[in-house]
């Protein structure tokens, strides 16, 4: 076995989705763990990789291990598999708040930890991550471990007194974009544009304009600007959109998010 999850839901399962369609390990390399029989059979029928309802079978059987339940679960989960853990394994990290200081502590013995921020895009090979890991991962390992992210999607290595930012803009943002995504098309169903075809507008509106701005380089601004005719109709909207604090609402969004992160 070559890498463990221990929880198997919406985030695990999008990193396996990943890992499985690059080929970077295969299926009965993978082992996850659920906390119901009902999720151990998900995971078993979606992804097709070892499942099991038992921690330590995981981490007796894979020496890198994702921890991929719920915040709040990270202490409990960690407490119960303490004595399987050996200084071979690495422990990666993807809840907000659980630095690497506070991974290594909870497992009770020096190993080498690492931290991802991933997002759901991974599901469709578009996530981004952040990365960050102790001093004991090496160069080597860390190459490893980021051929894994890569799997799905893109990947920055950061220091960890970013993660908290990384988890807002990159973690948490994508709930965001459905909400404007949403938004978009409800407007223009109100114009009545069937809700099919306004979904598909707004999304592939969306994705294109994120591309404008990976692929150009440009700044977001001028790309905005480019689209703003004088006296036109999109400068119009722009002006609703500032006169109801639209960046000013993304902004306090974030920061709240990353303020959370440092809270958990
Ligand atoms: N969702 C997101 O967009 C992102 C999430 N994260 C982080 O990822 C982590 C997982 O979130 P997410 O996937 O959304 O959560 P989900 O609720 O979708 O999945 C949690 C999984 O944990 C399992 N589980 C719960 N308790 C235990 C336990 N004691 N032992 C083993 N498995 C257990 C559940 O099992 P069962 O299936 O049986 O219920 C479930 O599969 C969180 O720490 C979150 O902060 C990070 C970035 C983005
Ligand atoms: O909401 C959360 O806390 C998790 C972490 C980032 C996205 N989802």
């Amino acid at each position: 076995m070559k890498i463990g999850f221990i929880g198997c839901g919406n985030m695990g399962s999008a990193m396996i989705g990943g890992i499985l369609r690059q080929g970077i390990f295969s299926k009965d390399e993978i082992i996850v763990s659920n906390l119901t029989e009902e999720g151990r059979e998900r995971s078993e029928k979606n992804l097709g990789v070892v499942t099991t309802l038992d921690n330590n079978e995981v981490v007796r059987s894979a020496k890198t291990i994702v921890l991929a339940v719920k915040p709040q679960f990270y202490e409990e989960v960690l407490d119960e598999v303490h004595n399987s853990l050996t200084a071979d394994h690495t422990i990666i990290g993807i809840a907000p708040g659980k630095t690497l200081a506070w991974l290594e502590e909870k497992a009770g013995l020096p190993l080498k930890v690492v931290r991802f921020m991933p997002n759901t895009p991974a599901q469709v090979g578009e996530g981004m991550t952040a990365v960050c890991a102790n001093e004991r991962v090496s160069k080597e390992g860390l190459d490893e471990i980021l051929k894994i992210t890569d799997s799905f999607g893109c990947t920055e290595v950061i220091p960890e007194r970013l993660m908290d930012a990384a988890g807002a803009v990159g973690g948490c943002a994508p709930a965001y974009v459905f909400m404007f995504i949403e938004a978009m098309a409800d407007a223009a169903v109100s114009q009545g544009m069937p809700r099919k075809q306004a979904y598909k507008f707004a999304s592939q509106t969306v994705l294109g304009s994120a591309k404008m701005v990976l692929e150009t380089g440009r700044h977001p601004g001028d790309l905005k600007d480019m689209v703003c005719s004088p006296a036109g109709t999109t400068i119009e909207g722009v002006r609703t959109l500032e006169k109801n604090g639209f960046r000013s609402a993304v902004f306090e969004a974030l920061t709240a998010a990353a303020e959370k992160g440092k809270k958990l």
